[in-house]
């Protein structure tokens, strides 16, 4: 086991990221899950529910959850894949040029063999300073068999009023409503929610904003093709035992995301994907 100091966070190991001007972010080593980011001078951007569970096997509502090898239920795999409800090996918590910095990695194992037979290694890069937190995924096939994948980082932003809070930046992209498939075109660059959500928009090259009173927040992202837009809805949120029924007015999910066409990595090749935000 290495050297780096833990803390605990809701009786879980996690890495305190502290920048020196003061930006802050906690990152479980479930998951590689990111559950607080916290920049300079700022409040808490992500939302994390009060009724989140944590530990082996369960899946944490909030924050940062890391997708991959499959998203949602595309797919014959466990939804959402293999890796948000295990547990990754911490490899890094530094300070560098003025930025905090954590890095996270999982290996296959005999768990994600019997569901999905391949060797990988993916790593999960959080760095920080200031009103800005990158998150990096990167996937590196080790094994001997070319494979195909799906992956996100299923970002939760905390909003202090859904129905006051718009996104821009995807006019003019093509989306995939789900579940039922319909394919739309976003036709004004202003997205405001009045209930549930759950779009794929396709080839997002743009910077997205967020934008409520008193906040703004940019979404950046590269590696990435796609963008996953879900609020549950008032209905869908007082069905999920995880989180209070009233808190679908207080989140919104942009998800950093590459959907439609799943990556391809051959025996040695690696992957990379970033979401960049800006407070
Ligand atoms: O409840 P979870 O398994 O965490 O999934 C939460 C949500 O994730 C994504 O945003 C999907 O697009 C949604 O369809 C799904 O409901």
């Amino acid at each position: 086991m290495s050297d780096i100091a833990l803390t605990s966070f809701q009786g879980q190991p996690a890495l305190a990221l502290r920048a020196p001007d003061g930006a802050r972010a906690t990152v479980l080593l479930h998951g590689a899950h990111l559950v607080s980011w916290v920049p300079a001078g700022g409040e808490e951007q992500l939302y994390l529910s009060p009724d989140a569970k944590f530990g082996m096997g369960t899946a944490v509502r909030g924050g940062v959850p890391v997708i991959f090898p499959q998203f949602n239920e595309r797919g014959p795999l466990p939804r959402h894949g293999l890796v948000r409800s295990r547990s990754w090996a911490p490899v890094e918590s530094v300070v560098r040029a003025g930025h905090a910095i954590g890095v996270l990695r999982f290996t296959d194992d005999m768990a994600t063999r019997t569901h999905w037979p391949h060797g990988f290694e993916a790593e999960l890069t959080v760095s920080l300073a200031g009103r800005n937190l990158d998150i990096e995924l990167a996937i590196t096939n080790t094994g001997d068999t070319t494979f195909d994948f799906t992956a996100a980082l299923h970002t939760y932003f905390h909003c202090h009023d859904l129905l006051k809070l718009q996104v821009e930046g995807l006019q003019g992209c093509d989306y995939e409503d789900m579940p039922d498939g319909l394919q739309g075109q976003q036709w004004g660059d202003v997205l405001t929610f009045v209930g549930p959500i759950d779009r794929i928009y396709k080839m997002v090259r743009r910077t997205l904003t967020l934008r409520e009173i008193g906040r703004r927040t940019q979404v950046a992202t590269s590696g990435f093709d796609d963008v996953v837009v879900w609020n549950p809805g008032e209905a869908g949120a007082a069905a999920l035992s995880d989180m209070p029924d009233a808190d679908w007015q207080n989140m919104l999910c942009v998800e950093a995301a590459t959907i439609v066409d799943p990556v391809r990595l051959a025996p040695g090749q690696d992957w990379a994907g970033m979401q960049s935000l800006t407070a």
